[in-house]
């Protein structure tokens, strides 16, 4: 666990109900939280020590209810689509520490990271007839950025593929939703989930809310933009092998019926979910997938139609 450099701490320790958690720590004052239990992301802290994911007040952290805010994994279903419990099973399954995961390509010693696997139980091959090894990697740049790296690899014995969906559910902290617009959508095909799921093209214009959205934007470019007007701060979205996106905002009436959700916090979240929905991953036996996420907050001097995270990165 331990990640070669004394600028970075790692450290396991009890979250909320006891339920185990891991901190990643960078030198600046950049903090992660991961439970566990969904593997789950919890809190993305800046280096002045700000929380930039949205975690609701009335978050059950128990199982088997998942926790409502931070980054659950869907997996290997994504919301209704497909014959399993809504946005699969890994946000509610225990997670285990991997000790010696398969190297990865690039360097990680100047991050803290930490590396999780979840392997189906027999439990879970009765409602899911398949064997796969999900590993994800959690880790905080030197700058703070916090990067998810998904390795989903068909383990079956029987020689069968299976297909799965897939998405990083993320909860963005917002000051004011009325005050946010995400911007890379924009002339995008979507299938609202509003409206059964019917397709339909986006207008030339960023995205602002005023009502509630559940939209599944398709082949959506790898980077994506959020900007809060109010906290002038963009969150800037980088993924990879993820080709769509979702944009959720339950509103008012929604927020309501949601046991696990304040009736107001709908004004200070938005997900907006790097995914792989529209086509569903197949691997075969011996085969690996992989998808990966960059989130960067960086403050916001940035115009409409500007979406180019370099400039983002170099205004900051
Ligand atoms: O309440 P859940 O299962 O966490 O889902 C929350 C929302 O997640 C979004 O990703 C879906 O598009 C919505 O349809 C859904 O309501």
């Amino acid at each position: 666990m331990a990640t070669g450099s004394d600028r970075v701490a790692v450290e396991l320790c009890k979250g909320i109900n006891g339920l185990d958690k891991v901190v990643l720590r960078e030198s600046r004052g950049s903090s992660v939280e991961v439970y566990l239990y969904g593997g789950q992301v919890t809190s993305w802290k800046n280096d002045h020590g700000e929380e930039l994911l949205f975690v609701s007040s009335k978050a059950i952290f128990k199982p088997p209810k998942a926790i409502r805010g931070g980054i659950p994994i869907c997996f290997p279903q994504f919301g209704s689509h497909g014959g399993l419990e809504q946005h699969g099973f890994a946000r509610n399954r225990v997670w285990s520490i991997d000790t010696d995961p398969p190297p990865f390509p690039t360097v990680s010693s100047n991050k803290a990271f930490i590396d999780l696997i979840l392997k189906p139980t027999e439990e879970d091959m009765k409602i899911w007839p398949h064997s796969f090894e999900f590993r994800l990697r959690v880790a905080l740049g030197p700058g703070g950025d916090l990067m998810l790296t998904s390795r989903i690899r068909n383990t079956n014995a029987d020689g069968k593929p299976f297909s799965f969906t897939f998405a990083y559910h993320t909860y963005f902290s917002v000051s004011d939703i009325s005050e946010v617009r995400v911007e890379g959508l924009e002339t995008l095909d979507y299938l609202d989930n509003l409206q059964s799921k019917e397709r339909f093209t986006e207008q030339g214009d960023a995205i602002t809310f005023e009502s509630e959205i559940d939209k599944i934007y398709l082949s959506t470019p790898t980077k994506i933009a959020i900007l809060d007007h109010e906290k002038k701060r963009t969150f800037v979205l980088r993924k990879d092998g993820l080709p769509d996106a979702v944009v959720w905002n339950p509103w008012d009436r929604k927020a309501k019926a949601m046991a696990d959700f304040g009736d107001d916090e709908y004004k200070h979240m938005l997900c907006v979910e790097a995914a792989a929905v529209e086509k569903p991953i197949t691997l075969k036996p011996g085969e690996e997938w992989r998808g990966r996420l960059e989130l960067s907050a960086v403050p916001s001097s940035y115009c409409s139609g500007q979406l180019d995270p370099r400039k983002v990165l170099l205004s900051s």
